[in-house]
């Protein structure tokens, strides 16, 4: 009998909090709550890894959410050692039976929040996941083992390059590591997007919040369930299963195959009045001619001052006091 997967059980609405419980191989599982899985090997010591791997904080980004299903059950299935904790998240159940990026308000603008903000089903989630990476992670931080977080997501648009990584803005006094950036070109990541502001997202609360090393990765174009076909993620399995195997990625990558660009600036609408020049189905890093008239909000311009710069995220319709797009340059760490 074909056992159903943990993300069938989870759309089913089958997952929810549950014991913990041991594998034919001694690995220690238990649902943490509704999409959310940790498996412990059983013993991890100082030197080993903390990892978290989230996916489906946007409902219609899905092939990161197969690619989490699959290794899910390859563990469950006991095909893949564990040497690492890893915690699995599906980020927003709803909106993932609904195929919808969301379904009251973006989740990834939901994270790190003033407790006083509203509180709708998204923030509720966002909340929830927040207390069990703190969890997670506070055991990583008593016994003195690396903790990471990737959270996955596919974009809107096509993109001139097709994988690529956020790094969230470091926190005060911590500055962007190459290490941590290098093995990414392991998972076939072209590039890096060094931030430079704050940001409402789950990679930046683990990072300012859980002392983890985070980031998004955005890993092509986002497509229904069953759609994926184009989108290559064996290098990415590869990647994350030799991390959970306990195993450095070899051969060792190298950092010049990624290229890495900052966040020069950040378009923020502010108003229903808010008009982007370039076409909302524009490519992710195309090229903006410097002088151009980008975007315009009211009294507001945004002309594209920088050198070299290209666009990425352009999105016209998001809410107002939301981002619209970021403008990214060309950099060296
Ligand atoms: O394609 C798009 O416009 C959005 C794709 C997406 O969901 N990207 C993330 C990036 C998060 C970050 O900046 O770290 C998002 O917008 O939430
Ligand atoms: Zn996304």
């Amino acid at each position: 009998m074909n056992r159903i997967s943990f993300l069938e059980q989870t759309l089913a609405g089958r997952t929810s909090i549950a014991l913990p419980y041991c594998l034919p191989n001694g690995v220690h599982v238990q649902v943490m709550d509704e999409g959310v899985i940790r498996f412990e090997p059983r013993q991890s010591g100082p030197g080993t890894l903390d990892l978290v791997i989230s996916c489906g904080v946007h409902g219609n980004e899905t092939a990161p959410v197969e690619l989490v299903d699959d290794l899910v059950d390859q563990l469950l299935a006991g095909r893949i050692k564990v040497r690492s904790r890893v915690l699995f998240i599906f980020g927003n159940v709803p909106a993932l039976r609904e195929g919808r990026r969301f379904v009251e308000d973006d989740m990834n603008r939901q994270f790190c929040r003033i407790p006083e903000a509203s509180d709708g089903l998204e923030a509720r989630r966002a909340t929830m996941l927040e207390m069990q990476l703190m969890r997670f992670f506070a055991r990583a931080v008593q016994e003195g083992r690396r903790r990471l977080h990737y959270d996955l997501h596919t974009a809107i648009h096509g993109s001139l390059i097709e994988k690529f990584a956020i790094y969230p803005l470091p926190p005060e006094g911590r500055t962007f590591d190459a290490a941590a950036i290098a093995p990414l070109a392991q998972a076939q990541i072209q590039a890096v997007l060094l931030q430079s502001a704050r940001a409402p997202t789950f990679s930046y609360f683990s990072s300012q919040h859980c002392g983890a090393t985070a980031f998004t990765i955005e890993l092509g174009r986002a497509h229904p369930f069953g759609g994926n076909q184009d989108i290559d993620l064996q290098a990415v399995e590869a990647y994350l299963r030799a991390l959970i195997e306990g195993e450095t990625p070899r051969p060792q990558p190298d950092p010049a195959h990624l290229q890495v660009f900052r966040v020069a600036r950040e378009i923020i609408k502010h108003s229903e009045a808010f008009r982007l020049a370039v076409d909302g189905e524009t490519d992710n890093f195309t090229p903006l001619p410097q002088g151009m008239l980008l975007a315009e909000d009211g009294d507001r311009r945004w002309v594209v001052e920088e050198e070299h710069a290209r666009i990425v995220f352009p999105n016209p319709d998001v809410m107002p006091g939301q981002r619209a797009g970021l403008i990214v340059v060309p950099t060296a760490l």
